[in-house]
């Protein structure tokens, strides 16, 4: 579903000249699966993510997402492109001076859909998140694991086959955590979403993720699988990551 070759990026820091965030990497990432990109703070993981819908583009290499390398769109095409891939932010990045159902709503605004599409597939998505009794509140009189859930809504609106988040559950508490997890494994179950998912946790990578690749200082460490909540690292980083879950 999502084939990174050869991706790199850097950036120009002030005064102390190129960084280099993601050293050329290469990834695979199956149909159906939640990936987890997992390390410690600074690892690029986050500069990784961005690079798959190239909010963030390389300096080298090649993105693919369904069949299309997106690195050799013209930029109208890229936006067409970018419907077919939700984004669900740490912050939720929700307009305060919308509903939650307008917020679920602007995606498919954006992309053109009929008013009655819309209010069709907005009810259908704040179904999925359990939030229909919500529809006409603002964002500010939802808790934070609320919040996240219309951010996955809106992810989910313009029925994508793959859904970026970075550090959705950063913000929550560890009750909250947990029902925002549950509620991206049922979109991955019901609806075959490819999902990648940036965190700093393990117990994230455990408790939702099929494999993940660990990243340290932009480089890619290793891919490992979880099996049953278990994990193996081969790694010195990656077993270091391992214990302090
Ligand atoms: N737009 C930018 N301009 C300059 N440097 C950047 C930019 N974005 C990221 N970086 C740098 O690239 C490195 C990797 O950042 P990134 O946010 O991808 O890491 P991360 O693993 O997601 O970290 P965290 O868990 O702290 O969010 C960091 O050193 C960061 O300062």
């Amino acid at each position: 579903m999502i084939v990174l070759e050869q991706v790199s990026k850097r950036y120009r820091h002030r005064d102390q000249g190129w960084f280099t965030a993601v050293e050329p990497l290469s990834l695979h990432i199956k149909a159906g699966e939640i990936f987890g990109l997992m390390g410690y703070s600074g690892a690029g993981k986050s500069t990784l993510l961005r690079l798959i819908n190239l909010l963030e583009r390389p300096d080298s290499g090649s993105v693919s997402v369904d069949g299309q390398t997106l690195t050799a769109l013209s930029a109208p095409s890229l936006r067409q492109a970018r419907q077919h891939i939700g984004m669900v932010f740490q912050q939720f990045n929700l307009l305060a001076n919308r509903t939650v159902a307008a917020n679920v709503a602007f995606p498919l605004e954006v992309a053109g859909w009929q008013r009655s599409d819309i209010e069709r597939r907005v009810a259908e998505c704040l179904d999925i998140v359990g939030l229909t009794d919500r529809a006409n509140h603002y964002p500010a009189q939802l808790s934070g694991g609320q919040k996240q859930r219309v951010g996955i809504a809106r992810a989910l609106a313009a029925s994508p086959k793959v859904i970026l988040a970075d550090e959705p559950t950063s913000a929550l508490d560890p009750a909250t955590t947990r029902s925002v997890l549950e509620c991206l494994l049922d979109i991955n179950r019901r609806f075959n979403v490819t999902i990648v998912i940036v965190t700093h946790e393990m117990s994230v990578i455990r408790r939702l993720c099929d494999r993940a690749a660990l990243l340290h200082q932009g480089k890619l460490l290793e891919v490992i699988d979880v099996k049953d909540n278990q994990i193996h690292a081969q790694s010195a980083i990656g077993q270091e990551l391992v214990q302090e879950d």
